[in-house]
Order: structure tokens, then sequence, then C-alpha cells
């Protein structure tokens, strides 16, 4: 029985990879496991079915067998614990790869996020370009700090891991702010993730749910 994993009906990214599925996608696409997709419109997410899956009408939920879970990074974090390829079998490297799941998806995220709500929610307001440089200044020094640790590492600690899923793609989130062009050496690492066989299924697979729902 293969595991299934609810996602957008119609992402608000628009198949660019940028929604919390992609993951999880990934993940599975890295460890080899097929996957069955329940596509829900924003109105289903409220309801109690989803609220079931997910208590805060979010995207993405999974379920395997009886367990269901949400929480991206720790359907990951899953994944990972039950197939091999995404944590090392050593104790302290996995200890490592797990703490670098948290620094991508709280230290790093977190002020990634934060910028982005700005840039919509305060537009028009007085204060906007004065709070989004303090926030542009934030997501630059947390780069700052993850671009000097990569230096010439290809991943963040030793092999690939799921944390490296988790960073590429909370660091995709910066596309076209102009922000990641000053870190070549965080531009070179998302294009060693996205040129990942297993990306670029996930990726694909994200996509033609969205084409398919334009074309709709
Ligand atoms: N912490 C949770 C957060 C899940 C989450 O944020 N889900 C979002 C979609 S992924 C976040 C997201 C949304 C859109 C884009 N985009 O680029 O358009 C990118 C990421 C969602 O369901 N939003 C609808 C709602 O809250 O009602 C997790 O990691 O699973």
């Amino acid at each position: 029985m293969h595991p299934t994993l609810t996602v957008f009906e119609s992402s608000p990214d628009r198949g660019r990879g940028l929604a919390r599925d992609m993951r999880v996608r990934w993940a599975l696409e890295e460890a080899a496991v097929p996957y069955n997709v329940r596509l829900v419109s924003f109105e289903a997410m409220k309801q109690a079915a989803h609220l079931a899956r997910n208590p805060f009408g979010q995207i993405p939920a999974y379920e395997e067998g009886d367990l269901v879970l949400f929480e991206s990074g720790a359907i990951v974090l899953h994944i990972a614990q039950r197939h091999a390829g995404l944590l090392p079998a050593d104790a302290g490297a996995r200890a490592r790869a797990i703490m670098w799941m948290f620094a991508a998806l709280n230290t790093v995220e977190t002020p990634i996020v934060e910028r982005e709500a700005a840039s919509y929610a305060e537009r028009g307001k007085a204060w906007q370009a004065e709070h989004l440089a303090m926030l542009d200044a934030r997501v630059s020094e947390r780069l700052e700090a993850l671009s000097r640790h990569l230096g010439d590492r290809r991943w963040l600690d030793g092999a690939f891991s799921a944390a490296d899923i988790l960073m590429v793609l909370v660091l995709r989130r910066l596309e076209g702010s102009g922000l990641l062009e000053h870190f070549p050496a965080l531009l070179a690492y998302i294009a060693r993730g996205e040129a990942r066989p297993a990306y670029r299924r996930a990726f694909d697979a994200q996509r033609a749910v969205f084409e398919a729902t334009r074309g709709g």
C-alpha cells in the first residue's frame, strides 16, 4: 500500500515547486518510494475530512497505513528514518543532519517567510520600505553565515541528506528577491540540489498537477 500525500489542487506557486509538498515529494523520490496524491481545494482544506489530517487546515498531509502526519519537516524526517539514503548511519552524523533540518526550518526559513509576508501584507504602507530593508538585512545575515559554513562543501554536512532537501527548498523561496545573487556558493548549492534526478522527478510531478488544473 503506497503512502498518500495531500497537496494543493491548484497551488498559488503556479507550478514553481515552492509549496511545502515539494519537500515530501523530493524525499519520497530520493527514497524511491512510490506514492499516491490527493488533491484538495482551498475550501476542502478547511473542512472536517482534511482537518482530521492536518488540524491547521494546510497542506501537506501524509498518510501511510493508519499513520497520519502533517508538518512537512516531520514527514521528511519520518521518511528519512524509514528509508536509506536520507540520514547517515553514524549516530553523530545523523544528529548533525537533524540539527541542520531544524536550522533550515527555524533559523533560515523564518526570516525568509517574514520577509515574504511583509512584502505582500505591507504593500503601500509608509513603513514597508524601511521594514523590508531590515528584513533583507536579517535574511542576508543568515545567507552569509550559511554560505560561510558551506564553503567548498557539496552538502551541508558530509553526504547529501534530508537536511539538504529542506535547505535547498527554503533557499529557493528567495528566487527573484535579488538576495541570493550576492552568494554564489548558495546559488551553486541550490543548482546541485536541482540537478539531482529525484529532485527533477519531484518537480515534474508537482508541475504536472499545475499544468493539468491550468488546462481545466
Ligand atoms: N509548517 C507547515 C506549514 C504548511 C504550509 O505553510 N502550508 C501552506 C502551503 S505551503 C506554503 C506556501 C504557499 C504558497 C507558496 N507560493 O509560492 O505561492 C509557497 C509556499 C498552506 O497550506 N497554505 C494554505 C493555508 O494556510 O490555508 C509545514 O511545513 O507543513
